[in-house]
């Protein structure tokens, strides 16, 4: 990102690495709106042999295609051992959260046999950045066929998302990334919790620590049979205006953070089998609800092995801790992701994450997550904990 030419991205409202530094620059939208009379009405051109689809992820033989495309060709670790394997219930949970447009589930197929080779998609959201309120896309699942790579689709792919959400008057986005592209708002590791280290050493995912035996490494990472905090119990219907009170108030304290109101915690946060599982602490004195804890279960398919072809991770999602300690309260939640047979609980040092990570034995993971607006400038590129979004 020093010397690499983006031709791409240097065209784009985003910042340049050439400003980095430049606090003369106001913080906030980089273009005005354009009027929707002016937005380009036809899609992009796509090379001959392609055409664009809206995807109906409500389709089951749609939501198979998306599913497979995705878990063929998403995206690996740096080492190639691991590939994201998000499941049709996660993708129709991430895919349609409150006010979501279909025209911005967008597939690219071969004409001729109707193939899906390439996949992008956006979904509303309201974002609080310090002080305002920004109706942004959040954009996700960029993906190409294997075999079309380097053909500059994606920038046709992103012109086309960027133009569909144009068109309902939404000039902001959000995303993150892997890659270093001009120009991230904060860059944040990734930790993972072994859960399961005899499965996680079998498949390459973690090596034996130096001086350390089998049955020693176990022993370490063993977990209790049950949850520790009086009160902890799983997310029901009933407390979705509490747990919302809850998460409202803690994410104050963060730079940018999801808005979420009553309808957007029920749909993020409600337990759904294999998608999501969220918990909460009730004081058995006063009734309240003190805490809160969630993680999303985004399985990885194991590229090389004999014995296992899936490595079942946990997310750390949206937590607060307001009673419990978080280390306690994080600590719950992977004796409850032991239980549900997860091999590995993975987090990202954003909010308050850092204050448990060393402690509850995660190590750092190989690479760095960055995070990114679009057509939004921020004075000064934030720390991890000043982070108060995760997406999936
Ligand atoms: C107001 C609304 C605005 C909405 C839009 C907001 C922006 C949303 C942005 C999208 C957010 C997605 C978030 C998300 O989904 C989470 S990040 C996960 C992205 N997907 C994967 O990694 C899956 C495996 N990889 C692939 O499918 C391909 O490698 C992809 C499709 C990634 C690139 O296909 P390719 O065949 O390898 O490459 P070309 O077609 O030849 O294109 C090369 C150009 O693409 C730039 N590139 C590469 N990776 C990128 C990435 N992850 N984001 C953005 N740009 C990326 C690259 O820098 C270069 O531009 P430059 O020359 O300027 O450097
Ligand atoms: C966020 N969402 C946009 C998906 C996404 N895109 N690009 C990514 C790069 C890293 C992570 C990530 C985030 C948190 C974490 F604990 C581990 C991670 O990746 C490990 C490496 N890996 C990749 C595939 N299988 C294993 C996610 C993503």
């Amino acid at each position: 990102s020093l010397a690499k030419r983006h031709r791409f991205w240097e065209t784009q409202p985003v910042g340049q690495f050439k400003d980095l530094g430049d606090t003369t620059l106001p913080e906030g939208p980089i273009e005005p709106p354009t009027p929707l009379s002016e937005v380009k009405q036809d899609p992009y051109n796509l090379p001959s042999p392609y055409e664009w689809i809206t995807c109906d992820i409500d389709s089951e033989e749609v939501c198979s295609e998306i599913y497979n495309l995705l878990a063929n060709n998403y995206v690996e670790d740096d080492e190639n051992m691991f590939r994201f394997n998000y499941s049709k219930e996660f993708l129709r949970w991430a895919l349609r959260p409150p006010g979501y447009f279909k025209s911005w589930h967008i597939g690219v197929r071969v004409k001729t046999s109707k193939k899906l080779v390439a996949f992008i998609t956006g979904v509303p959201a309201r974002i609080r950045v310090r002080d305002e309120i920004v109706i942004m896309a959040e954009v996700n699942f960029l993906c190409v066929h294997k075999k079309l790579r380097t053909k500059r689709l994606a920038p046709v792919m992103i012109k086309e998302v960027t133009r569909r959400v144009h068109l309902e008057n939404i000039w902001q986005a959000s995303y993150t990334a892997g890659v270093v592209l001009p120009t991230p708002i904060t860059t944040c590791q990734y930790w993972h919790r072994s859960l399961n280290p005899k499965k996680l050493i079998d498949v390459g995912f973690s090596r034996l620590g130096a001086r350390m035996t089998m049955s020693r490494t176990i022993k370490l990472y063993k977990l209790p049979d049950q949850t520790v905090t009086p009160g902890f119990r799983k997310m029901e219907p009933h407390d979705v205006p509490a747990v919302t009170r809850l998460l409202r108030d803690y994410m104050k304290q963060f730079v940018v953070a999801p808005d979420f109101d009553e309808d957007d915690v029920e749909h993020w946060l409600m337990p759904k089998e294999d998608v999501v599982d969220s918990f909460l602490v009730e004081s058995p004195e006063t009734h309240e609800i003190t805490d809160f804890c969630s993680f999303y279960t985004l399985p990885s398919s194991i590229l090389g092995s004999q014995n296992h072809s899936i490595l079942k991770a946990a997310y750390s999602y949206y937590n607060v801790s307001t009673k419990t300690p978080l280390l306690q309260l994080m600590n719950d939640a992977l004796i409850v992701a032991k239980k549900k047979d997860f091999d590995v609980f993975n987090a990202l040092d954003v909010m308050q994450n850092e204050g448990f990570l060393k402690e509850l034995k995660f190590g750092p993971g190989d690479g760095k997550l960055h995070y990114y607006l679009y057509n939004y400038r921020l004075k000064h590129v934030l720390r991890p904990s000043e982070l108060g979004l995760v997406l999936l």
